[in-house]
């Protein structure tokens, strides 16, 4: 029996997608509507300008959410202005551009204020079934909520302030299922490090994934944006959670969620948003939740990621184009093959960026830190991803236990993520990152990143080395 085209089991995917189509060409490339547009101040000046100088306005202002997050100081200074000149005409023109086309708005000296993909989810303006674009490839983030978010290039920035519609052509649909429980000392971060481990950075290429499965199902709304934060690193176009109760929870009353008769029609079609029994994925992987161990990176791409157990591997060991690779990481890392990960030393603790930023991820650190103290010489940072994380972690005096323990407490920003502001490693220093990105010079010319939780960090800074969190967890304060 052939089913109907209209009653052909459709992936999450195909329903947003379905959704939001207002033309299609015969190639079958589209015009998708585009309900949120996230701005930052990096990818976004010569899109203002494109508008200015073709005389065009910003076609839904309403749903244009402009904040600086890359370039901002996050020392409680920062109100001095900022001293890199590149820097500060990136959010000034941030600013001039917010308030001239007259979008949604949070300056640095809002409360509101932080990186884009936490604040975007923080104020509501992610919610289910939407579709998401953002001049910034960790869009992905917002596919927690089962919303289609996609990272975009500077002119198409131009192309939807215009018109609020985007031309894409449509992925291929995979899924990714990690079943059954995690272990004690096991997070989300863990369970996509794993994943692309075994994808590779390629493995995603030309596809969406859907990630879902038990351990999915039980991780909070910010776990499940960890995983959909790394889905590009593992090359995938978006990563996708079908919404449910956690996602309806952590929704409901926020200051742009939908209320009263809204929400409930809102909440109806939610519910109507998940993978039909029995459509099609064109890839699908599946892993055991009870097989991740907590994970670290070695090398300067993100699917060199092993179980800290593990020891620096041999370049040998890889197949292909991969040996030269492992080799010029391991060179790059100051590493030698076959030492334990659990033996490398450590300058720096980075805690934050839109991976790892949210509440849940500083209690997590903190969790590991109250009673201890930074191991001597090691220096570290915690930056919530937004004021309002900041404010939340202050009433909780999660900020005492950080500055009891020796690190910096700073305000919200994309910080020593990417070091485009003066948050930067110097030259060899290492550093256990919760970041998203270990590519080389990336916390800082000829800085090493190691990344991980925000629990295992935390617990490298006390040991001043990389650590499995599950024996330190054992050891008293
Ligand atoms: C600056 C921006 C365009 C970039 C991105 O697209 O991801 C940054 O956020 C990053 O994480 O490298
Ligand atoms: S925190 Fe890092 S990954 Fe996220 S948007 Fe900022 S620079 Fe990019």
């Amino acid at each position: 029996m052939t089913i109907p085209a209209a009653h052909a089991p459709r992936t999450l995917y195909d329903k947003i997608w379905d959704a939001h189509v207002v033309d299609r060409q015969d190639d079958g490339t589209c015009l998708l509507y585009i309900d949120r547009h996230l701005v930052h101040e990096v990818t976004s000046p010569q899109a203002f300008e494109g508008l200015r100088m073709t005389g065009r306005t910003v076609r839904a202002p309403e749903r244009t959410i402009a904040v600086p997050d890359h370039n901002v100081p996050t020392t409680l200074d920062r109100q001095q202005g900022i001293d890199n000149a590149e820097s500060r005409i990136q959010v000034d023109a941030l600013d001039r551009n917010a308030r001239e086309f007259g979008v949604v708005y949070y300056p640095v000296n809002d409360v509101r204020q932080g990186i884009v993909h936490i604040v975007g989810p923080e104020q509501g303006w992610t919610l289910p079934g939407m579709t998401v674009v953002c001049g910034d490839s960790h869009t992905a983030t917002h596919g927690a909520f089962g919303a289609l978010a996609h990272g975009i290039g500077t002119s198409e920035v131009e192309h939807v302030l215009a018109t609020q519609t985007l031309i894409q052509g449509k992925s291929r649909n995979m899924k990714v299922e990690i079943t059954g429980r995690l272990a004690p000392g096991v997070t989300a971060k863990d369970i996509v490090l794993r994943i692309i481990a075994e994808t590779g950075t390629a493995g995603g290429t030309g596809h969406v994934i859907e990630y879902c499965g038990e351990a999915i199902r039980n991780l909070s709304m910010e776990g499940r944006m960890t995983i959909c934060n790394m889905a590009i690193e593992g090359g995938a176009r978006a990563g996708l959670i079908a919404p449910d109760e956690v996602t309806f929870a952590y929704v409901q009353g926020r200051p742009h969620a939908p209320k009263g008769a809204q929400w409930e029609a809102a909440v109806a079609w939610w519910k109507t948003l998940f993978s039909d029994e029995g459509a099609q994925f064109d890839k699908v992987l599946t892993i055991r939740a009870e097989d991740i161990a907590p994970t670290v990176t070695w090398g300067t791409s993100p699917e060199d990621a092993l179980p800290i157990t593990a020891t620096v591997p041999a370049p040998e060991s890889f197949a292909g184009g991969k040996v030269d690779a492992a080799r010029r990481s391991l060179d790059y890392m100051g590493l030698t093959a076959g030492m334990p990960l659990t033996d490398i030393a450590i300058d720096a603790v980075f805690i934050g960026s839109c991976t790892n930023g949210r509440i849940e991820d500083l209690r997590a650190a903190a969790d590991v830190l109250r009673g201890r103290r930074l191991a001597p010489g090691v220096r570290g940072m915690v930056v919530p991803g937004s004021g309002l994380v900041r404010a939340q972690a202050e009433e909780e005096g999660l900020d005492t236990v950080f500055l009891e323990a020796g690190f910096e407490w700073r305000l919200a920003g994309c910080s020593m993520c990417l070091g485009m502001n003066p948050d930067q490693l110097k030259p060899g220093e290492r550093c256990a990152a919760t970041s998203n990105r270990n590519f080389e010079g990336r916390q800082g010319y000829k800085g090493r990143t190691h990344l991980m939780s925000p629990a295992m960090a935390a617990a490298a800074g006390v040991t001043g080395r990389l650590t499995d969190i599950r024996a330190f967890a054992r050891e008293p304060a």
